[in-house]
């Protein structure tokens, strides 16, 4: 009888932990997430050299719809499901995990450091102070999700710092512009002064890359930035800051 490994990658090579590489090795067949997020060094290809083993990609749809798959697999193989970040933080594997523990078998999740705490820590913002996160979609057919604003929205109410994940659609990641004019345009919409272009937000590009910027600056003057290449997440920082996080974002200048 297999173990499922869920499996935490970090946000590039330099980040992989023993852990993850330990619980790889030990794994009969490897899965690597190509939908949850992405990176700017881990690939099929590294991982492969790095462990010795055949990996093989999969999709949202392979987990989802496939997940009979896996669990028949684990009968006598250990599975594992390998994820760049964190295995558990913003993405849907968690009913994957319940169905193997359901049916009887061991879960083991390996943390890696996500996204998430990896924004949180550059920004210098207090870590207590952050609300409820959201993935900004790219508008279908025309329409736009107001989902993103209606959650800084109530994070501003409650005094609270807001995560922003950009939409990652069948491997297009949205660019740090294109969120930065959605998020205006969904104010321009609502008009009830959530994001106004005096505004601070923090940018983080390509986090745990050679080339990773992080920066503090307003809506206007973010519209003018040049950037270089996603992936992208962006903090909506709350209205109410402490006197030091506002020391703190004058760091990210
Ligand atoms: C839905 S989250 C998945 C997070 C992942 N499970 C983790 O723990 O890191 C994926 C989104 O996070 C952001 N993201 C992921 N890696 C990033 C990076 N290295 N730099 C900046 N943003 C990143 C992008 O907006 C991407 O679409």
């Amino acid at each position: 009888m297999g173990d499922l490994y869920l499996i935490g990658l970090g946000l590039s090579k330099r980040f992989l932990t023993n852990a993850s590489i330990e619980s790889m090795k030990r794994s009969d067949v490897i899965f690597l997430d190509s939908y949850t997020s992405l990176s700017c060094d881990l690939s099929k290809d590294v991982l492969e050299e790095i462990i010795g083993k055949q990996i093989s990609i999969v999709k949202r749809e392979d987990l989802e719809q496939g997940y009979r798959n896996i669990i028949e697999s684990l009968k006598t193989k250990n599975v594992a499901i390998a994820t760049v970040g964190d295995p558990m933080i913003a993405t849907t594997h968690v009913g994957l995990a319940v169905e193997a523990r359901k049916n009887g078998y061991n879960v083991r999740i390996v943390p890696g450091i996500s996204v998430h705490c990896y924004i949180i820590s550059k920004s210098m913002l207090s870590s207590y102070k952050f609300g409820r996160s959201v993935t900004l979609v790219y508008p279908y057919e025309g329409k736009t999700d107001m989902t993103t604003y209606n959650v800084i929205k109530s994070n501003q109410e409650a005094g609270l710092h807001s995560i922003i994940y950009l939409d990652l659609r069948d491997g297009k990641p949205m660019d740090g512009n294109e969120a930065i004019n959605l998020l205006l345009s969904m104010e321009s919409q609502r008009n009830e002064g959530v994001i106004r272009l005096d505004d601070v937000l923090v940018l983080g590009e390509r986090l745990g890359c050679d080339e990773e910027r992080v920066f503090a600056l307003s809506f206007r003057e973010a519209i003018k930035v040049n950037l270089n290449r996603p992936p992208y997440i962006i903090i909506i920082p709350s209205k109410k800051l402490h006197y030091m996080e506002v020391e703190a974002l004058k760091c990210l200048h």
